[in-house]
């Protein structure tokens, strides 16, 4: 009965409560009937409530987030390539053609950097380069209008990334090795290529289905002698290769009509440039004049310099190794949802974030409390320094970022798993007698793969053990993510981790 026995006469909202003393029956029953009413509302509400953590929690059950993270260049588009030929590999085959493009661009686009390091002027050479990183229209007289600049940028990752080695100045013991009348004529002989570059970049940017990178490729300069990188934009709503998330069923975008995208005309001109592309790339004086001017074509991304002869073949179809090796730099980040169409996960949905590792980019990445995260540190660029800042050594960058990543509160619960990645590059560099401890003054081990493995692996660790608001268990993988199968056994690991940590976690809800 209301006010009776329970009633707290000290509390003033129960007395507030009460009902007036001189309640009729009649107000009584409609006080009742209210009451009643509102028990009701609130039963619906919480019942609501219940309904919608229960569908949370079953759409939690039913998807992974993974956000992948790491400087530019460190292979994280490269682990979504790798998602996608393990999981969906239906998808996979089902595109895996429409990467050529990419890949003979990859290709013209290192023969353009070999010709335009060709120059028996060493101060033509800085000079335009300077120029052309400034990215400063004032100064850059290779782009026409600023928004082909915003859009397009120089391929130096492979260039100007590198320090001088300690000790030694080959430039002051003997001069560069000038260039025969043949150099000429073949780098003649090559000039289709900026024509081949053109049509290629518009073609993938209406691949891309992005209408700001078809623009630029239309703005930019035929007779440039530099070439521009090319990239997936955030906002890039493409019918793209890799499975993004919320694909458009549009038609591609319209090319201009100026350039015709006929693909088969590009591969007369590649079959056309084979040879001198053969005998370039073989030439000793060439090898000689890249190695003076810093030109790090083998190790740098997307290089497709030892395949020239399969690649410009009539009929050619990238294998799954070439599509893991080329190379499209990463703008803002791309959600991809992956559905499982095999296994025990099987049409489970994976999505995964692959975020631009640039510096100008990191600010973007989407750090949220319900996912994990796999890191990727490429270690075998301990003698490099960041394309967009050279005063910044590599591995150092990787460090860092990893101790942001450790600190994140946001991210103290979510499982890191730390790929040092790049194995392979890193292996043949120190077979090729290139020393750690040159580079790394703190390391005394021997200078072997084993060696210098396990010493990073040391200080991700620690770093990791200092900086977590939270403890965490430390994952860490020695990765080659061009490999599809070494890294397949890898993912597997992660997904199984992931797994766990979402069982976790849900289970919190
Ligand atoms: N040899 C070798 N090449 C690798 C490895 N991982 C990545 N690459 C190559 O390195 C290049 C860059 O890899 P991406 O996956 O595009 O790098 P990213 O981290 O996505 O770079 P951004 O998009 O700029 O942030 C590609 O050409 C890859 O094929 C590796 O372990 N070994
Ligand atoms: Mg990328």
């Amino acid at each position: 009965m209301p006010g009776s026995s329970s009633v707290d006469h000290d509390d003033p909202l129960s007395r507030a409560m009460q009902p007036p003393k001189d309640e009729s029956p009649a107000d009584k029953a409609a006080r009742m009937r209210a009451e009643a009413e509102a028990v009701k509302h609130s039963q619906l509400i919480d019942a609501q409530l219940k309904a919608e953590r229960a569908q949370i929690k079953k759409e939690n059950e039913k998807q992974h987030k993974v956000l992948l993270v790491g400087q530019a260049e460190s292979g994280k588009t490269t682990v979504i390539k790798n998602f996608q030929i393990q999981f969906t590999p239906n998808a996979f085959k089902a595109q895996q053609e429409s990467w050529k493009a990419l890949i003979q661009l990859n290709l013209v686009r290192s023969i353009l950097v070999i010709c335009e390091a060709l120059t028996d002027d060493p101060n033509d050479y800085d000079l335009d380069i300077d120029n052309f990183l400034s990215l400063d229209s004032s100064v850059s007289p290779n782009y026409s209008i600023k928004a082909a600049q915003d859009l397009l940028e120089a391929t130096d990752g492979q260039r100007r990334n590198s320090y001088p080695h300690p000790g030694t100045s080959e430039s002051e013991i003997s001069p560069v090795p000038t260039l025969s009348t043949e150099h000429h004529r073949i780098k003649m002989r090559l000039s289709p290529l900026q024509h081949v570059q053109h049509i290629l970049i518009e073609h993938l940017a209406c691949q891309f289905d992005d209408p700001s990178l078809l623009a630029a490729a239309h703005q930019f300069n035929l007779g440039t002698q530099s070439t521009p990188d090319f990239f997936i934009r955030s906002n890039t709503s493409t019918k793209g290769l890799l499975g993004k998330k919320n694909e458009r069923t549009t038609d591609a975008i319209e090319p201009h009509s100026r350039v015709r995208l006929d693909l088969h005309e590009i591969d007369s001109i590649l079959e056309a440039c084979r040879d001198d592309m053969i005998l370039l790339w073989k030439d000793p004086v060439v090898r000689e004049i890249l190695h003076r001017r810093d030109v790090r074509l083998e190790e740098g991304p997307g290089n497709f310099l030892h395949d020239v002869a399969r690649i410009t073949q009539r009929g050619y179809m990238p294998s799954e190794q070439d599509v893991l090796r080329s190379r499209i730099r990463t703008v803002g980040v791309q959600e991809y949802s992956f559905h499982l169409e095999t296994g025990p996960d099987k049409g489970r949905e994976w999505r995964i974030y692959d975020c631009g590792g640039a510096r100008n980019q990191r600010h973007a990445w989407p750090f949220f409390d319900d996912c994990h995260l796999i890191f990727l540190a490429p270690i075998s660029c301990f003698d490099q320094v960041l394309a967009e800042d050279r005063r910044v050594n590599r591995l150092e960058d990787s460090m860092q970022l990893w101790k942001t990543v450790c600190s994140s509160k946001l991210l103290q619960n979510s499982e890191k798993v730390l790929f040092l990645n790049k194995c392979d590059i890193l292996q043949a560099k120190l077979t090729s007698g290139v020393q750690f401890k040159d580079w790394v003054s703190k390391y005394d081990g021997p200078n072997t793969l084993d060696g210098v493995t396990r010493f990073l692996k040391g200080k991700f660790k620690a770093i990791q053990k200092s900086y977590s608001p939270e403890p965490r268990g430390f994952y860490c993988h020695l990765t080659a993510v061009t490999d599809a199968r070494s890294t397949s056994k890898i993912l597997t690991s992660v997904q199984e981790l992931v797994a766990r940590a979402q069982l976790q976690h849900v289970s919190l809800l």
